[in-house]
């Protein structure tokens, strides 16, 4: 199934993740407008198609963008940081949730025949089981995660009722940039570990903390699953290609099903960088899950989908490369 000629909205598609599959969709020769807010996103970011600077609550505007046609709606928009999420809910399920309300509703209006969600392994929860599938029960413990799982379930219920069809893709942990180091994340104050840890080993922080050292893992410290940001974005494509082919509507986890503990990550970043990488330990951060790792199955099965780049220490050099070229670009 080709995508050539498709005619794509990216929404979020100037932030971190929806850059790298904009930039992926244009190379299949996809038609790509991106509408963005740009309130953690860069027009810089955006390599294919147009931009349209503007914000999903703007229903009028997004409505008349949609009603210029398009064969689907990839939707990235959405704010991603789970301790502001627990101090300030509303701004999570007015952004997150109510503003994918509108957007579902406008697609069913304007027959958008597809869809592809950005959800999150967070509407997980704790899980008690790892790996992960998609059949664990939803228990998200903060509004980040409940905001997701909510906009999951809209969506589901639209289907049925004739709206587009869709593939909800839960993230795990993504990390790395274009192997080109031409977009990588640039999320202003990021909270990321392996962000964090090369903003450390580039000087632009003085140090960082584990968020404790005493969890039931073999380390001590939690343990995740690191999905490099290129193989997400092969996984949109896939995703897009299965629902144009008239594949049925899915929940896939996206990961590659095996961890490494924060101790791990920040060695291989200590071997990539050459950094001493001053690291503190401290105490847990409050929501976080020991163990978080997907089981990927679904995903390879059905979007006959397979990792490139299932390595860390080369998720963290390419994320390494983009910190430099993103200092370098900052201080001209
Ligand atoms: N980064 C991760 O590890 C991760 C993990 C799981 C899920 N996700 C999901 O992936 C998606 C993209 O995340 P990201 O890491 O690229 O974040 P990001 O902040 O880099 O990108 C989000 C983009 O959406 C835009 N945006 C936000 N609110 C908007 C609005 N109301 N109207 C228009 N544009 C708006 C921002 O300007 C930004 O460009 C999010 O939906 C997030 O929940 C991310
Ligand atoms: O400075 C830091 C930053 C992180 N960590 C630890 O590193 C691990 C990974 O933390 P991240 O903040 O990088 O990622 P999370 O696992 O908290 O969450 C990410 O993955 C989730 C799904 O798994 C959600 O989708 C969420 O949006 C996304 O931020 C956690 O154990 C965290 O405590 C540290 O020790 N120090």
């Amino acid at each position: 199934m080709t995508l050539k000629g498709m005619r794509v909205l990216v929404t979020g598609g100037a932030g971190y993740i929806g850059s790298h599959v904009a930039r992926q969709l244009g190379e299949q020769g996809c038609e790509v407008v991106v509408y963005d807010n740009l309130s953690t996103g860069h027009a810089w970011a955006v390599l294919n198609g147009d931009l349209i600077e503007a914000d999903l609550a703007d229903t009028k505007r997004l409505c008349s963008v949609l009603a210029t046609g398009f064969d689907a709606v990839l939707h990235f928009a959405a704010n991603i940081v789970v301790p502001e999420s627990v101090a300030n809910p509303l701004k999570y399920y007015e952004n997150n949730t109510l503003n994918s309300f509108h957007l579902w509703r406008l697609c069913s209006e304007n027959n958008i025949k597809h869809v592809v969600f950005s959800s999150t392994a967070a509407v997980y929860g704790v899980p008690k089981v790892t790996p992960v599938s998609e059949e664990a029960p939803l228990a998200p413990i903060n509004p980040y995660g409940a905001s997701k799982m909510m906009s999951e379930r809209i969506l589901l219920d639209l289907e049925y009722s004739g709206g587009p069809s869709f593939v909800s893709l839960r993230y795990f942990n993504v990390a790395g940039a274009d192997p080109e180091a031409r977009i990588g994340q640039a999320t202003p104050h990021a909270t990321h570990l392996i962000k964090v840890a090369c903003e450390v080993a580039a000087g632009l922080r003085s140090g960082m903390t584990i968020f404790g050292s005493d969890y039931p893992t073999p380390d001590g410290t939690c343990v995740r699953d690191y999905i490099h940001v290129e193989d997400l974005a092969a996984a949109h494509i896939a995703a897009l290609e299965h629902l144009s082919g008239g594949g049925a509507s899915q929940v896939l986890n996206c990961g590659y099903g095996r961890g490494y503990s924060v101790k791990e990550v920040l060695d291989a970043v200590r071997r990539v960088t050459g950094s001493d990488l001053p690291v503190l330990e401290g105490p847990r951060r409050p929501g976080d899950p020991a163990e978080l790792v997907a089981d990927s199955r679904r995903l390879r099965t059905v979007l006959n989908w397979s990792p490139q780049w299932d390595d860390l220490e080369a998720i963290v050099a390419t994320a390494w490369r983009w910190e430099r070229f993103y200092a370098t670009k900052r201080a001209q």
